[in-house]
């Protein structure tokens, strides 16, 4: 860049060139453009808005409509910046109504494009044709004058913007190609027909084919739901897999805050496609917001397999006043109020109702449009779905490109949203089907109510300047493994392989690996604690149990205790003395929290949706006693850590050993029948429940959590994981066979 010492002279730029500058932020592209006209005639009250593209828009974008129209008088002043009929005051933009507001889009259009208007109110006799060039009135053709000319045409509004960026050839050759522009139009235009199922859209292109018809790429009838919407538009297969959430009057953090509501069609876990599909409406505004996105995709992490992506159609309609509409020059983006809260209670209820399906099973048909609609449009399948399709298969096809072959040994089923080995695993007990099946239902009830959120949550790390806590967080840092970090992150849980050795299986690419699920989930709960220290959620026990007790209770069970000749009285006191004497810091930092009467009020939380084995807490407060480092600040925050993690890790709970070992018992004494009528009453019917619980929620809380927040150390590597197949080894040895 040339070096200039001279002081730059500073200019009034020409207004036409401030006003060019300004359209290019709001009018991006064709579909930029589309949009605001779109929005324009649904303003308008439209029930019918037809678009007619050349050249992805480039050559000529037409809408026509059968809205309210534009009063002849207006005409003048219809391109020109700031003039509008949608908002008045300043106080008019927190009770927003309307799409528009500024009264910018015409205007930006104009100082870019050729634009014309034909346009009729139902008080006109006739229809008024206008023509405008950079804001203002231009003449048709050279020469003729610049007022509105009487016409025929029906009530409604024609707008056609031809030549876009006819001025601006920078931002034209930016455009990648016309076939790419119709493409992006198509999605607008899908969008909207999508959210406005009571409006009839049409969208096709100008160019005819041979018999001389253009060919409609999107068409809605203009009588149906959004599930028939998105049935005729993106396809019935989609729809049959969609489920429904509705929340209505909500309230998003107190009594005092406005109400608001939502609905959401998103896709099971059966359905499964390459790209996200998200269409998310605020307050019938069609924006983007990362946010809800990134909560709609942590809802799906741990249910569709990696690669996989679903669709969600989810509408919001909030209180105007708490929706700022003013924050992006094309609308895209709106800020509201208690944004966090209330996208936090979408996803938990989008992944109730998903989970719920994929869990059990449960293949939902729907009636779509009666009558022949539907099967009119199944027959002459609408472009977008059409392109949806096409770019499914284009993704195989980059296969194809690409020489690189992919022999069969190396495809690998990584499917694992329904075929877990659990699945293959019947429960042992000896109840009659029907029971059984009633049992089933029950658990698959008791587990959505047991943990109805089962999608790796956002962990915030906690803000700490304790120089202990940072070096013990860098610890975790440094011993980082990459290769296991790869398994990891990428790895499909498969199943439980041995649910009383606590031992797993999962597959990261062709190989298979057991691992230690407990090891893992231990390591995993000391780097929660560590990531959440001094801010844990906390548990409440409700009636808060004496600690004394508690500790008493895991004395007197201890055989290491005794072998080491004290009394129970006198260990327990000790223990308890050292908790008491350090409670403080114990509610501060670990949200353990004990009162002045000795009572256990909280218990930290370390992982949302998870719930520890609380029959293992009198073994927790034992072992603060002995096992944990009073003598100086970091090795007791790593050893009270590591408690907390060993509290957490699942294990076999007492009830089921004890069932196991009954069972044990009665078989070796070869008194099946005993084991049938009595533990088969009690034991058995424990594990099959307890079990269960467990088992989903290894699968869908905890892995889903060690894929997301654990950093594994070779340690575990050497420890905790097993390669116990290779697909393509294994192909070798069937090809010997
Ligand atoms: N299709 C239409 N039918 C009826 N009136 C229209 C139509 N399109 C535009 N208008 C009128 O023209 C005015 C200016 O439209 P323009 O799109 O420039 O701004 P706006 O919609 O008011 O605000 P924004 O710039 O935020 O979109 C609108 O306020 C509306 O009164």
């Amino acid at each position: 860049m040339a070096t200039n010492t001279q002081t730059p002279v500073i200019r009034r730029l020409e207004e036409s060139l401030i006003n060019r500058i300004a359209a290019g932020e709001i009018i991006h592209r064709p579909a930029s453009a589309l949009k605001e006209l779109l929005e324009n005639a649904l303003d308008a009250g439209a029930t019918s808005i037809k678009i007619t593209v050349k050249d992805g828009g480039l050559k000529l974008l037409q809408i026509q409509d059968n809205g309210s129209g534009i009063r002849k008088a207006d005409l003048p002043i219809l391109c020109e910046r700031f003039t509008t009929s949608k908002l008045t005051s300043f106080q008019d933009l927190s009770a927003l109504t309307t799409y528009g507001f500024r009264g910018e889009a015409l205007a930006s259009i104009s100082h870019v494009a050729h634009l014309s208007v034909v346009t009729k109110t139902k008080a006109d006799s006739c229809a008024w044709r206008a023509c405008y060039s950079d804001g203002v009135l231009a003449p048709p053709k050279p020469g003729l004058s610049v007022d509105p000319k009487p016409c025929a045409g029906n009530d409604g509004t024609l707008l056609t913007v031809e030549d876009l960026f006819y001025n601006t050839p920078t931002r034209l050759a930016a455009l990648r190609s016309g076939a790419d522009e119709y493409k992006r139009i198509l999605d607008v235009v899908t969008n909207y027909a999508v959210h406005n199922p009571s409006i009839a859209f049409q969208c096709k292109k100008a160019s005819c084919s041979l018999a001389g018809q253009a060919q409609t790429d999107v068409s809605t009838p203009g009588s149906a739901t959004v599930l028939q919407a998105i049935a005729l538009l993106y396809g019935a297969s989609l729809s049959k897999e969609l489920v429904h959430v509705k929340l209505d009057d909500q309230k998003a953090i107190d009594k005092d805050s406005s109400i608001w509501s939502a609905e959401a069609f998103a896709s099971n876990p059966n359905h499964q496609s390459k790209r996200f599909t998200f269409l998310l409406f605020i307050n019938h505004r069609l924006v983007d917001s990362s946010r809800i996105k990134r909560a709609m995709e942590a809802v799906y992490n741990g249910i569709l397999p990696k690669g996989s992506a679903p669709f969600v159609y989810l509408s919001l309609l909030l209180d105007p006043k708490d929706v700022d509409a003013n924050v992006h020059p094309t609308k895209r983006e709106v800020h509201f109020l208690h944004e966090e809260a209330i996208t936090e209670i979408i996803a938990d209820q989008v992944q109730l109702a998903v989970t719920k399906q994929g869990t059990t099973r449960t293949f939902v048909t729907q009636t779509l449009l009666t009558g022949g609609t539907l099967d009119e449009a199944e027959r002459r399948p609408n472009k977008r779905r059409k392109i949806d399709e096409e770019e499914e298969e284009s993704t195989t096809e980059v296969v194809h490109i690409q020489p690189k072959k992919v022999y069969s040994h190396h495809k690998v089923r990584t499917s694992a949203q329904d075929q877990t080995l659990d699945q293959w695993i019947p429960v042992k007990d000896k109840e009659s089907a029907s029971a059984s099946r009633e049992k089933e239902k029950a658990m698959d009830e008791l587990q959505i109510e047991q943990a109805p959120k089962i999608r790796a949550r956002e962990i915030k790390e906690s803000i700490c300047r304790l120089s202990s806590v940072l070096a013990l967080r860098d610890e975790v840092k440094k011993q980082k493994h990459v290769g296991m970090c790869e398994i990891i992150e990428k790895h499909t849980f498969v199943g439980v392989a041995d649910f009383d050795q606590c031992l797993s299986l999962i597959q990261a690419d062709t190989k298979l690996y057991l691992v230690n699920h407990a090891s893992l989930a231990e390591e995993l709960f000391y780097q929660l604690g560590l990531r959440q220290f001094g801010d844990f959620h906390r548990i409440k026990l409700e009636p808060p149990p004496p600690l004394r007790e508690l500790i008493q209770l895991a004395v007197s069970a201890d055989e290491a205790f005794h072998e080491s000749g004290l009394d129970v009285d006198t260990g327990t006191n000790a223990i308890t003395d050292i908790l008491m004497a350090r409670r403080d810091m114990l509610d501060e930092y670990f949200s353990l929290n004990i009162d002045a009467e000795g009572r256990l009020q909280e218990i930290p939380l370390l992982l949302r949706d998870y719930k520890p084995d609380l029959d293992k807490l009198p073994l927790l407060l034992m072992r603060l006693g002995p096992q944990v480092d009073w003598g100086s600040e970091r090795g007791c925050f790593e050893t009270l850590l590591r408690e907390l993690a060993y509290f957490y890790a699942p294990d076999v709970p007492e009830h089921i050993s004890q069932a196991l070992a009954q069972l044990k018992l009665a078989e070796e004494n070869a008194d099946v029948q005993a084991v049938s009528e009595e533990v088969g009453a009690q034991g058995l019917t424990v594990r099959s429940e307890g079990e269960k619980a467990i088992r989903w929620q290894i699968q869908h809380v905890l892995f889903p959590t060690i894929r997301r927040y654990l950093v594994p150390s070779k340690a575990l590597l050497t420890k905790d994981f097993v390669q116990v197949a290779n697909l393509p080894d294994l192909y070798k040895v069937f090809e010997r066979c």
